[in-house]
């Protein structure tokens, strides 16, 4: 079967554990070369395709820790090129017998890199800089640095601070660097990449979705062979809309979408996207109404992962279920697909997939994707996620190729697990159905202000905690609605969003009027990290 890497030149990034390393995997991918992130730990062994140039991320480790994690030694004498950046340039040095020591002081922020043209015999050694002039302004964040140079190795940029803040080797395309060109404040950075992966390692860069699209139609139409029939399971969120439209592209009606109502959606949800599905977009829709199952599965329970976990075994049980009705169902029919449903197209995305492949392990999971750690362990149907590979902004893209209308490319993501992460307390209807009104004047309002596409993702809480108010003049005892909206190029960090004063008075004057059983409305200023987008 073809595997993407066999369609698309692959930069592997070996994640160390750093905050930044999905970065690295962007930064490739918006130069159009494919780049996956994989633990440090990986074996070669095990690697199912050869890359075509390798980058070792940072890390909060220091190379001569007792638990320090290292890279399998094999990547050196695979002839591909290497770039270590941070930790990984201090981990070439640890491979290549060179030194590594404690700085002085800790730096952290802006630093002058001085690239050196030549060296001792005169001949060019800048292939990594070359075009990127004599000074570059990066940014460093590190306590550790090279006290000695490894042998075969040379200088080619220095700080006032540290001598080795990048080196090559003398004949073996080995590169390091001490700072981050994969953030935004190392404003060269991208080109730099752009050295590495283009000029040194010599990627294609047809990475585009243009690509994607008829090589990813391609691979479904290979896995369902000429009978294969999927189910599909479709929120109405960009991700599975997005991979229901390829899987309808790719197979026709032997692609059935399902939209499970869980009893926890937002307000009208299940009838909009029956309608937008069915009629805008041609593919063939059921709304499955399973509220009253996941409801009472869900009495008592206030643990966020047990809810979490709940709602993903639900869906697979209803997807179960619906399966073998479609089957039953085409059995009587005289014409159309037949045959047994062995597929479950789910629109994972690549960060969902990042959390829990870390290196780290499981012991730093923070919480589990309903759609990738709450699956039934003995489901009979198989996966199939063709988004499993992209990011956000990189499906949003997909969709408009896919001409599919821009309100719907740009939704806010909604969590499968819905409003069940955002009552804080135990999940009934009466406080669904509470949550439900003030996240619908809240949307309703951030549209009219013409704010929706400035943030990323807007959500109403609500809090499982009650305050004393007044209301005509009368004492009122009720609970309180938090309001979220961050701003966030891929929801592994976010920032809050500052309202202008006047829409957030709007809002909280009118859920407090509209909806009973709020006499009180808070705005939470926390960004990602600490917090988290969801407040469970
Ligand atoms: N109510 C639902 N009915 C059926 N499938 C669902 C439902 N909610 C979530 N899913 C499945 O779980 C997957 C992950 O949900 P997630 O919210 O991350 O993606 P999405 O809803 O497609 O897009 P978005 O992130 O924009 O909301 C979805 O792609 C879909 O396959
Ligand atoms: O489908 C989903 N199932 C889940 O269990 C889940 N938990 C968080 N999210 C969404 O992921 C993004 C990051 O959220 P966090 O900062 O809260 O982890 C935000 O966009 C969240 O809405 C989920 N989506
Ligand atoms: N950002 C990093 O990779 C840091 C690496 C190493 N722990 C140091 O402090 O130097
Ligand atoms: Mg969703």
């Amino acid at each position: 079967m073809a595997e993407i890497h066999d369609q698309f030149d692959t930069i592997l990034i070996l994640d160390f554990g750093s905050q930044y390393s999905h970065l690295i995997t962007r930064r490739c991918r918006e130069l159009n070369v494919y780049a996956e992130l994989m633990p440090c730990t990986s074996r070669l062994a095990d690697l199912k395709f050869k890359p075509k140039g390798i980058i070792l991320s940072g890390s909060p480790y220091s190379v001569y820790d007792d638990d320090a994690p290292h890279a399998d030694p094999g990547i050196y004498t695979l002839g591909v090129p290497i770039l270590g950046i941070c930790y990984g340039l201090q981990e070439i040095c640890w491979n290549y017998k060179g030194h590594v020591a404690k700085c002085d002081h800790r730096e952290y922020g802006l630093a002058e890199v001085q690239i050196s043209r030549f060296n001792e015999s005169g001949n060019s050694v800048d292939a990594l800089f070359e075009g990127l002039g004599d000074q570059m302004q990066v940014w460093m964040s590190h306590g550790d640095q090279l006290s000695l140079i490894p042998p075969d190795f040379h200088v080619i940029g220095r700080t006032s601070t540290a001598p080795y803040a990048a080196i090559a080797h003398n004949s073996k395309p080995l590169y390091g660097i001490q700072f981050h060109p994969e953030v935004t404040h190392s404003p060269q950075g991208r080109q730099l990449i752009g050295r590495f992966v283009l000029n040194i390692c010599q990627c294609q860069a047809n990475w585009t979705m243009e690509e994607f699209i008829g090589k990813e139609i391609d691979r479904i139409r290979e896995i369902c062979g000429q009978k294969g029939r999927v189910i599909g399971a479709v929120s109405g969120g960009v991700d599975s809309t997005v991979a229901a439209k390829l899987m309808h592209e790719a197979i026709g009606d032997r692609f059935h979408a399902i939209m499970v109502d869980n009893g926890v959606l937002r307000l009208n949800e299940a009838q909009q996207v029956n309608d937008m599905l069915n009629k805008d977009l041609g593919v063939n829709l059921t709304v499955v109404d399973a509220s009253e199952l996941f409801l009472s599965r869900l009495d008592g329970v206030e643990d966020p992962e047990q809810k979490r976990k709940i709602i993903g075994n639900t869906f697979i049980n209803v997807f179960e279920t619906e399966a073998a009705k479609i089957e039953e169902a085409s059995e009587k029919e005289e014409n159309g697909a037949k045959g047994k449903i062995e597929w479950l197209l789910q629109g994972t995305l690549y960060p969902d997939v990042i959390e829990s492949i870390s290196f780290k392990g499981p012991s730093a999971t923070i919480k589990t994707h309903h759609n990738v750690g709450g699956l039934l362990k003995d489901m009979k149907l198989k996966l199939i996620e063709p988004l499993r590979e992209l990011f956000k902004d990189e499906v949003r893209a997909l969709g408009r190729l896919l001409s599919i209308p821009a309100p719907l490319v740009q939704r806010h993501p909604f969590p499968g697990p819905g409003l069940a992460i955002r009552i804080l307390g135990p999940v009934t209807r009466e406080q669904v159905k509470i949550l439900q009104q003030a996240d619908h004047i809240y949307i309703e309002e951030i549209r009219k202000a013409n704010l929706y596409n400035q943030i990323s993702q807007a959500m109403a809480i609500l809090l499982p905690v009650k305050a004393v108010g007044v209301m005509g003049d009368k004492r009122t005892y009720e609970q309180v609605i938090a309001l979220r909206a961050v701003t966030s190029e891929d929801f592994m960090t976010a920032d809050w969003y500052a309202f202008p004063p006047e829409i957030l008075r709007r809002i909280s004057s009118r859920i407090t009027n509209e909806v009973s059983g709020i006499n009180r409305v808070t705005y939470d200023i926390s960004s990602k990290p600490p917090a988290t987008v969801e407040w469970l």
